[in-house]
């Protein structure tokens, strides 16, 4: 294990602002390092206990007067990082804590980069590489099913399941190193049936748990819900509607701009995640075109179609456009029911986003559906793989066994060889949990994590 010390910049005591930027009612300034009492001192915090809230007139090393605040400080090893942690709360707001910030630089901190408190925790032993993902996975949970699971792995949960793989992987080691020592006992303790055997259920455990990231993607992400339908059908009304609808958490999806509009409805079983396609139709015009084609790209992942139509002719139009282009569970929904009582008859929901009638009924349709088309019903209390990173060193993992499987059985190549197999499936499950801390898995890790965490 590499200690904080032996990188560059490692000695260094750091310092963020810890809670969001603006106007807010108070601020956490955060420092962690060896200096991190001294720069307390410097900026008038004369007596500071461990684990004590103190009330601090704050000033700059100058002399220039900053703010009425309290500093906690957590004394290493027992602090978050590992490292002295002085956190300072200050008055929220523009003003207050960047002057507070840059006291602290004038004392002698460096601001930190991104993820380097968390980073810091890593080096110092006080959690592994998954549970720092965890960290950046509950900052950015969007369903209450990806806080669960986020705390989860926090708590150790896959952690644990990895370090169990990897144990089972050097037992199997054990197994052939043996194996290879005594080669000639035909009949001594260790059959090559029991090896294979070990290596087997090792190698589904491998698949059973990298096959749970597309599970772990409906957590986060929810289960796609694509509304569909002729121009003015009031696919955009009922999108709001049904978002509207639940009093439950809507967030609207950050980050890469897309050609349709999206938003995640917090709900159980599933989380929910709903697009407002452009409608569907045969046009000329270009840009109408564009949008749907982004349609077509949406139907064909959908896991839930509301197919939707003002009249009993526009709803069997949709079924029909939409029939080749998607997999996912179909809905006929009748629109805008309020205007033509004539459709209750008819095929589809009755749904009017105007009065709100159907609405509810329409909703548990689509946990129905939701729920039928999930990969295997995943439960927040499962443990999962949450990250691409997770599910590739599983997979390095899992086809490193199959190779060895290969070897082992073909008796083609000697146990030393086939052995090699399972040295490397053991680094990318330590590689996986940072047992062995290789720099360029730290970066790739900590480079999506915010400053100050
Ligand atoms: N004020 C504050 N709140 C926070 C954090 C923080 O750093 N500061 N956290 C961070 O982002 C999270 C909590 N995580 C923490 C993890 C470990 C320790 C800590 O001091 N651990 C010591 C002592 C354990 C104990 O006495 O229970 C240790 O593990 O030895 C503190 C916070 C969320 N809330
Ligand atoms: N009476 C009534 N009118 C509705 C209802 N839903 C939508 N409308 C009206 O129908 C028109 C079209 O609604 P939109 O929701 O924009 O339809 P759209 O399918 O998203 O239309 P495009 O974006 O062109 O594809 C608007 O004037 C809405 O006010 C409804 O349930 N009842």
């Amino acid at each position: 294990m590499v200690t904080a010390r032996q990188l560059p910049g490692g000695d260094d005591t750091i310092v963020a602002l810890a809670t969001a930027a603006g106007r807010g009612a108070i601020a956490v300034i955060r420092l962690s390092g060896a200096r991190a009492i001294d720069i307390a001192r410097a900026l008038g915090a004369s007596a500071l206990q461990p684990r004590h809230a103190t009330r601090v007139a704050l000033q700059h090393p100058n002399g220039d007067p900053l703010d009425d605040a309290v500093i906690t400080w957590y004394a290493a090893p027992r602090s978050y990082t590992g490292d002295d942690v002085v956190e300072i709360s200050t008055h929220g707001g523009h003003v207050v804590p960047a002057l507070v910030l840059a006291a602290c630089v004038a004392a002698g901190a460096r601001p930190a980069t991104p993820g380097e408190f968390t980073r810091r925790a890593v080096l110092n032993g006080r959690m592994d590489l998954v549970q720092a993902e965890a960290v950046a996975d509950l900052i950015d949970a969007r369903t209450t099913a990806m806080h669960r699971q986020a705390l989860s792995q926090l708590d150790g949960g896959l952690s644990r399941r990895l370090l169990a793989l990897r144990d089972d992987v050097i037992h199997l080691e054990a197994l052939i190193a043996y194996d290879i020592d005594f080669p000639e006992e035909d009949d001594g303790p260790i059959a090559p049936a029991r090896i294979k055997n070990a290596a087997e259920s090792l190698r589904d455990a491998l698949r059973a748990l990298m096959h749970t990231a597309p599970q772990a993607a409906v957590l986060r992400d929810g289960v796609l819900v694509v509304i569909a339908g002729p121009p003015n059908a009031g696919k955009s009304s009922l999108f709001n509607a049904l978002l509207g609808e639940s009093r439950a958490l809507v967030t609207p999806i950050a980050g890469t701009t897309r050609d349709a509009i999206e938003a995640v409805l917090d709900r159980a079983p599933l989380p929910l995640r709903f697009v407002d396609t452009a409608g569907l139709r045969d046009t000329a015009d270009e840009i109408e075109r564009l949008g749907i084609e982004v349609s077509t790209r949406y139907l064909a992942q959908a896991q839930v179609v509301l197919a939707c139509g003002a009249s009993a002719g526009d709803i069997a139009a949709t079924c029909e456009a939409i029939a080749t282009r998607t997999s996912g569970t179909v809905i006929p929904v009748h629109t805008k029911a309020d205007l033509d009582a004539s459709g209750a008859d008819g095929p589809g929901l009755q749904v009017s986003a105007e009065t709100g009638q159907g609405l509810r009924a329409l909703l548990y349709a689509i946990d129905r559906a939701a729920v039928a088309n999930a990969v295997g019903l995943p439960t927040s209390d499962d443990v999962m793989v949450t990250r691409e990173r997770h599910r590739a060193g599983l997979a390095a993992a899992h086809d490193e066994l199959c190779e060895f499987l290969l070897a082992w059985e073909s008796g083609a190549l000697p146990a030393p060889v086939a052995a090699v197999h399972l040295y490397a499936a053991r680094e990318s499950l330590s590689d996986l949990i940072g047992i062995v801390d290789t720099e360029d898995v730290l970066d790739r890790v900590f480079r999506e994590f915010c400053i100050g965490k």
